[in-house]
């Protein structure tokens, strides 16, 4: 479980809190999508799972962050990577090594993972990322979509129990994007591995996430189900976050008394909404 009880922040070199009076809980093996306006403080939140704040850049830290018990602002940087894994936002700042296999061995020998279980890590890792067969290729020659993946095995490797990813689709297209998205939830399924994501794409996020969280000027508006969370799509908007069409036009018949299901977030489920609407 990941508890913020109470938490604020405030980087040394900023004058104000940029996220303040955070509470909430995410329990084990949640999937859980973070979005909001640029600058709202979404990264600001996983930085202070993963330890980077107030480890790497330091500043006033008020309330408590615990990972799994252990709280961020006091344990090392050393014992949080143990349990929780990141892929930042700048993949290519994150990769070490030339080719594809080397990039998951630094991880694990940095680990001081056993000898004998490395190659199979290795192996397993790049299957749960359908990259297999780019294990003896170097980085540089992959696409931006196969990159992500590799950044995303390298961290899978060390079998980290909470996964922290900063726009992981950034760079990728739409078809890319659901394919890190399918991945990575499968995986997170079979190991009960908690994932947090950073991500501009509702729609997306909205099709995998159990919880949605959607952050304005450092504080947290909505964290929910993502249904719920869409049904704000009014909110959500004035917040600057990117509702689909799809969940407006649904929303605008619920307000007429016309439909009263869940909110939609994709074409398929206003055209379900409309045809229940016109029957
Ligand atoms: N290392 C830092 N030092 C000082 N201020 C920072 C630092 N990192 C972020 N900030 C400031 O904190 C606020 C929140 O930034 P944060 O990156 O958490 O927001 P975000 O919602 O993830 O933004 P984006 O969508 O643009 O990545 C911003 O005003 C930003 O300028």
């Amino acid at each position: 479980m990941i508890q913020f009880r109470d938490f604020s922040f405030r980087y040394r070199e900023g004058a104000d809190l940029v996220v303040r009076d955070i509470n909430l809980t995410i329990p084990d093996g949640c999937f859980v999508g973070i979005t909001g306006a640029a600058g709202s403080g979404k990264s600001t939140l996983t930085y202070a799972v993963n330890g980077i704040i107030p480890h790497c850049y330091p500043g006033d830290f008020y309330g408590e962050v615990s990972v799994e018990g252990l709280d961020t602002m006091e344990a090392s940087l050393t014992d949080l990577s143990q349990l929780v894994g990141s892929v930042c936002q700048d993949i290519d700042s994150q990769m070490v090594a030339t080719v594809v296999e080397d990039e998951l061995l630094y991880g694990l020998e940095n680990f001081a993972v056993p000898r004998e279980e490395i190659p199979g890590r290795v192996t397993e890792a790049l299957a749960a990322m359908g990259i297999a067969d780019v294990r003896d290729r170097t980085i540089d020659s992959l696409s931006g979509g196969q990159k992500q993946k590799v950044a995303v095995a390298s961290v899978l490797a060390l079998r980290p129990r909470v996964l922290v990813l900063d726009e992981p689709t950034a760079e990728l297209d739409p078809a890319s994007s659901v394919a890190v998205f399918d991945l990575l939830a499968r995986y997170a399924r079979e190991h009960g591995t908690t994932v947090i994501v950073v991500e501009q794409k509702i729609a997306l996020l909205s099709d995998y996430a159990d919880m949605l969280v959607i952050v304005d000027g450092g504080r947290i508006r909505f964290a929910d189900a993502p249904e719920a969370v869409l049904a704000h799509a009014d909110t959500l908007l004035a917040l600057g976050v990117n509702v689909p069409r799809a969940t407006t036009l649904v929303n605008a018949l619920a307000d007429r008394g016309l439909y009263d299901g869940p909110a939609v977030r994709t074409v398929a489920g206003a055209v379900a909404a409309a045809k229940e609407v016109l029957a």
